[in-house]
Order: structure tokens, then sequence, then C-alpha cells
């Protein structure tokens, strides 16, 4: 619409919230409980019951990097869904790593710190945010990555020669989870810092 000026007005319209990106993200949450429905059916013996377990994760998990790239590639993106798509990844992963303790398949300690450094940075992040967003890093999307490599392993009935290494993923995942939680503290206390 011309202004007054009778230039074209350039005022950007609204993101919608019921866009692809943020129903991506409502989606893997749907799944959560339909993943942990999953894995109570299979006892975490059943081999079928485990795969399709499995497959519903990996699916939920492939959705977190859809919707990141789709509200980027086509200017999708809105308070909700930076707020919703980190909940929902924590969802996920925290409830297959419990069920993999709940079924003594994972040493309760692991489960317990990746939960604490998850559910405390995701506080962190919302205690800061009046001095400013800290965004997921490289090293944050990594550790994601080897937490549902791990997951992976230890859902899918693996043969005797592949299981252990699951372990050593996991080992891995959780060296990375620690290191990358101080490093968003670090970062967190410079946004505190105030500037002289
Ligand atoms: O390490 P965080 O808390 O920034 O989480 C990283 C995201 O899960 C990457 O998608």
């Amino acid at each position: 619409m011309p202004d007054m000026t009778g230039a074209e007005s350039t005022v950007a319209a609204p993101v919608p919230l019921l866009n692809a990106a943020n129903l991506l993200t409502a989606a893997r949450l749907v799944l959560v409980p339909v993943f942990a429905v999953t894995v109570v059916a299979s006892g975490m013996s059943h081999a079928g019951w485990r795969m399709a377990a499995c497959l519903i994760f990996v699916v939920a998990s492939a959705t977190d990097l859809v919707d990141g790239w789709i509200a980027r590639r086509f200017a999708l993106v809105t308070s909700l869904g930076k707020v919703a798509d980190p909940i929902a990844d924590k969802a996920l992963t925290g409830a297959a790593l419990v069920l993999l303790s709940w079924y003594d398949r994972l040493p309760w300690w692991v489960t317990v710190v990746i939960l604490v450094r998850e559910l405390g940075i995701t506080a962190m992040r919302f205690w800061v945010i009046r001095h400013g967003v800290i965004a997921a890093s490289r090293g944050g999307k990594i550790k994601t990555a080897l937490q549902i490599l791990a997951i992976t392993w230890y859902l899918w009935p693996m043969p005797a020669a592949l299981a252990p290494v699951g372990p050593w993923i996991m080992g891995a995942a959780v060296l990375v989870t620690v290191a990358t939680g101080f490093d968003y503290v670090a970062q967190a206390l410079r946004l505190r810092r105030p500037a002289r």
C-alpha cells in the first residue's frame, strides 16, 4: 500500500505462528509420548517393539534438523519456535534417557548428568534473556547429534559385536554435553557483566 509520500510501504507481514516449522516442532512434542509408550510396550526386550521405538525416535529427531532449516530458509523464525524447539528436543532425549535407565540399559548417573545440564542451561537461557540471547553453538549441535546417535544405538537391538560401541558414543556425548554446558555458563557470565 502507498504511504503518504506515494512510495510503497515495506513493512514486513508478521510471520504466522501456525507455520510449517512450528508444526514440525509440535509433531516432535506429540511423538514424545508415542515413543515412550512404544518403549514401555517393548519392555526393552521385545526386538520388534524396540525397532519401532527406535524408528519413532529417529523420525522425531529428524524433525529437529528439518524445522530449523525450514524456519531459516523460508523466514519463518518466530519467538514461539525459538522457545518450543529446544524444549521439544530436550523432552525427546530426556524421555529416552530416563526410559533407558529405568530399564537398566544406561547408568542413572549418565541420565542425571545430561538432564541437569540440559534443564540448567535452558533455565539459564531464560534467566539472562533480558541481557541477550544465547544461541545454540556448533558444540551444542554436535552434542545433540552425539546424544541422538548414542540413544539410537541403545534403543536398536544391536548385534553383540556392535553393542559395546554404544557406551563409547554415550561417553563422548556426556563429555561434549558437560563441556558445552560450561561454555554456555561462560557466555552467560559475559552477557551479564556490565559494559565498561
Ligand atoms: O546445547 P543446546 O542446549 O544449545 O542445544 C543445542 C540444540 O539441541 C541444537 O539443535
